[in-house]
Parts: C-alpha cells; structure tokens; sequence
C-alpha cells in the first residue's frame, strides 16, 4: 500500500489539490523531464516572527525512466524536499513539476504495509479503480514480478522482512501505475541482502519503458554505482549534481568526516 491510497482512503486531504500548490508550470516539464523545480524555498516560523530556511533556492530535474540519488548529511533538507515533492508540504517559494501519479515510500515499511497479507495490500490502492477481478489479479501479479515478490502472493504481511515490505510497498504504487517514486531512505535498517533485493526491485521497476521515475534518498555510497544521476545537499542547497561516479568523488573530497560518519 502506498501513502498516496492510505491518504485518499483514511483521512480527508492534507493540502489542497495539487494543481492549487504550484501557480505556475514549469515550461517543458513533460519532455523526457518527470520531476523539475526552480528556486524552492522552504521556511518554517521559529517564533517571533522570524522564518528558519529549511530549502534555499533548490533547482534541479530528473530525466523520466531514471533512478537518481539524494544525499547529504544530516539535517540538510532531503526528507523535506522529497516531501515537498510527493506535495506532503508546500513551498514557501519556487514552482515545481512532477508527473502523476506519484508515490512515497517511507524508510520504516510498517508505516505502509498494514493489510494482513502481501496481495490484499498491493491491491489495496485499486478498489478505487471499478476493475473487475481479474483486472485487479493481473496487476498485483505484474507488480509484484517486476520487484520479485511473486511467490510471496498468500503471505502474512507480518512474516516479511524489512525489505520485503519495502518491495510490498513499492509493488503498491506501481499497480498503481505510478510514475514517479519517492523514495525516503529505505535501506536504513536494512541487511545487505535486503538493502541490495530493493535496489533492485526499483531498478527493475523502472524497467525499459521510461515511464517510471525514483528518486531516492540515501546516506549509504555504495549505492550510487546503481544511480543513474545524483544530488548532493548541504544547508538546504543542492551544491553539486552528477553522475554516481562523480558524486561519489565529490563527497570523498569535500567531507572526509561525513564518510566517516556514515560509514561508522
Ligand atoms: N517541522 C519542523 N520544525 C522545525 N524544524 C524542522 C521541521 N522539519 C524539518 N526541520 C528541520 O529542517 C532540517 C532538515 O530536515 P530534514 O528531515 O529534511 O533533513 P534530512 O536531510 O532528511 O535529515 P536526515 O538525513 O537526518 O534524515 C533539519 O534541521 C530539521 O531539524
């Protein structure tokens, strides 16, 4: 199940539609581009009158079909920007563009994977749809093969492991048709082989087709081999972008100390 469904189904909206939070277009969002911002602020009151930066002047796109990585230390505003991008929080300024549907996926699955068994929650999202049956069958099957999860079809939710429900939720959102996922550090908490089942699961879902996007936030390096472009944030600014590679270098460069921080 993704948020998007839990949203719609559980409670009354949070914001208002998401047309109503960006005024303005981004010209040529649709051409080959599936997330585009320009110069997003983000501020909350600090009492007094006075307005904290959280997000200062962020511009950035992600071409559509790719997987492109957010980084950057602690308390630098990427859970903030991905949330902002999912339309959980609205800018203070900036415009933005990102293709529909969309989904977030939290780093703590059990805050998403709430039905009984791994069918009954991928399919969740599509009670909504008036598909027949068999309509519902076929694309809980197709979601759960593209993240690997086909033969967990019966299973109790709660015999999953982390990364299992991680693969639940992102098979949720994309029986969904989801185009862009918004992916909030899910391999935290995660094993190296439940870390390495997820990337792969998105990497597979993202497939040949172009039409779905991830953005994914993460403090682990070794991932950025799998990234097809990344974002490095410090202070609420993006202050580099690049392919894995570069980036990788960057960070090694730049903070020593973050290496050893995250990698402790
Ligand atoms: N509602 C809020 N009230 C006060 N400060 C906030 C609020 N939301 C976010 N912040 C602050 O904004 C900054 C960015 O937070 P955010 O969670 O986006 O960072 P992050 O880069 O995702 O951090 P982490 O890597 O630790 O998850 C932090 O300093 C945080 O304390």
């Amino acid at each position: 199940m993704n948020l998007s469904s839990l949203i719609r189904s559980f409670t009354v909206p949070l914001l208002p539609p998401p047309h109503s939070i960006v005024p303005s277009r981004i010209d040529g969002a649709e051409n080959g581009i599936a997330i585009e911002c320009s110069n997003l602020n983000y501020s909350i009151a600090s009492g007094q009158r006075k307005m904290l930066p959280i997000l200062r002047d962020c511009s950035f796109s992600v071409p559509s079909g790719q997987l492109w990585m957010l980084l950057g230390p602690n308390g630098c505003g990427k859970s903030t920007l991905l949330k902002i991008l999912a339309g959980l929080l609205k800018p203070t300024k900036g415009s933005l563009h990102v293709k529909r549907p969309r989904s977030f996926v939290f780093q703590n699955p059990d805050h998403q994977v709430v039905m009984p068994t791994v069918e009954a929650d991928v399919a969740f999202g599509l009670g909504k749809l008036n598909l027949t049956h068999d309509e519902v069958r076929s694309k809980v099957a197709n979601a759960l093969d593209a993240v690997g999860m086909s033969e967990y079809l019966q299973r109790p939710v709660q015999t999953l492991s982390g990364g299992q429900k991680q693969r639940v939720a992102i098979a949720g959102a994309l029986a969904e048709a989801c185009k862009v996922l918004l992916l909030d550090e899910l391999t935290t908490f995660l094993d190296e082989s439940d870390q390495f089942g997820v990337i792969k699961a998105v990497k597979n879902s993202l497939g040949d087709s172009g039409e779905v996007t991830a953005l994914w936030v993460t403090h682990r390096l070794e991932e950025l081999e799998y990234a097809d472009g990344a974002f490095y944030m410090e202070d609420g600014k993006i202050v580099m972008q690049g392919d894995g590679a570069s980036i990788l270098n960057f960070i090694k460069t730049r903070q020593i100390s973050y290496i050893d921080r995250i990698n402790r």
